[in-house]
């Protein structure tokens, strides 16, 4: 794939709602371009796990005091790319819904969005990459020439996550998931800062009738379409 002119690396955008299939498919197409990937979504889960639902009732400027004391830094580790926070990895324990839950309440505040935003445009400078989460294509990284959205049917994306839960050994009910999918969903795109939304130039794909492959099939069609229209 050719640089991307411009800003600078080349950067594909994936973002949706919770479940839809983002992280699986960010990953996967990172690895067939030959590029990073970067999970917003674990930078935000691993920051509410760590500073808590209090971190909602600090002032502005002790919450940009706050940021002071935090970095992230995404490392290659053999043919993975592995998020570090405050110096130490990210690991399975933000992949549970209270996890989940929480980060969708921090990243409802300004100066949070803002202060992750910074980072991960910094990342996006550094190499190119495959940047997934809610606001990739709207606010991070506007100027990304592929912009993705990924959606399905809150029940298919339940379906997914309890699956994927039940396979990790959680115990969640499936109608746990859903509501908290659904609450969820309402929280992420209709708060005021960054709302979950598709780019006006997404290429929205539901995937709610397609398997992975065929997701995986659907965003390399259009890498295609556009590395050829820039020949
Ligand atoms: N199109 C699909 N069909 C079936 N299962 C899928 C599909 N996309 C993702 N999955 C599965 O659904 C679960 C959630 O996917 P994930 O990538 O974590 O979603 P997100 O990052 O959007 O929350 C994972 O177990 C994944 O393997
Ligand atoms: N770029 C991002 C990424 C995540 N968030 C918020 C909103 C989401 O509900 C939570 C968790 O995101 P994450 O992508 O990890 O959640 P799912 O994997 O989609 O269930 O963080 C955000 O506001 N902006």
């Amino acid at each position: 794939m050719r640089e991307f002119a411009g800003k600078g690396n080349f950067i594909v955008t994936i973002d949706g709602p919770a479940g839809v299939g983002k992280s699986t498919l960010a990953k996967r197409l990172a690895k067939h371009l030959g590029i990073a990937y970067l999970d917003t979504g674990a930078m935000y889960r691993s920051l509410a796990l760590h500073a808590g639902a209090g971190v909602a009732d600090l002032s502005d400027a002790e919450m940009r005091e706050m940021f002071t004391a935090y970095s992230y830094a995404l490392k290659k580790e053999d043919d993975q790319y592995a998020l570090y926070f405050n110096g130490k990895k990210i690991g399975e324990e933000i992949r549970t819904e209270k996890a989940g839950r929480l980060a969708s309440v921090v990243a409802k505040i300004p100066e949070v969005r803002k202060a992750l935003q910074k980072f991960q445009r910094e990342i996006g400078e550094e190499t190119a990459l495959v940047a997934e989460g809610r606001d990739m294509g709207t606010v991070v990284f506007p100027y990304a020439p592929v912009k993705f959205f990924l959606d399905a049917r809150p029940e298919v994306r339940a379906k997914r996550r309890y699956d994927e839960l039940t396979g990790k050994g959680q115990q969640e009910k499936y109608e746990d998931i859903l509501q908290n999918i659904i609450a969820r969903d309402e929280q992420d795109r209709n708060r005021a800062a960054d709302p979950l939304a598709p780019h006006e130039n997404a290429i929205i794909v539901d995937t709610s009738e397609l398997d992975i492959e065929g997701v995986f099939q659907e965003l390399v069609r259009h890498c295609q379409i556009v590395a050829a229209g820039d020949k």
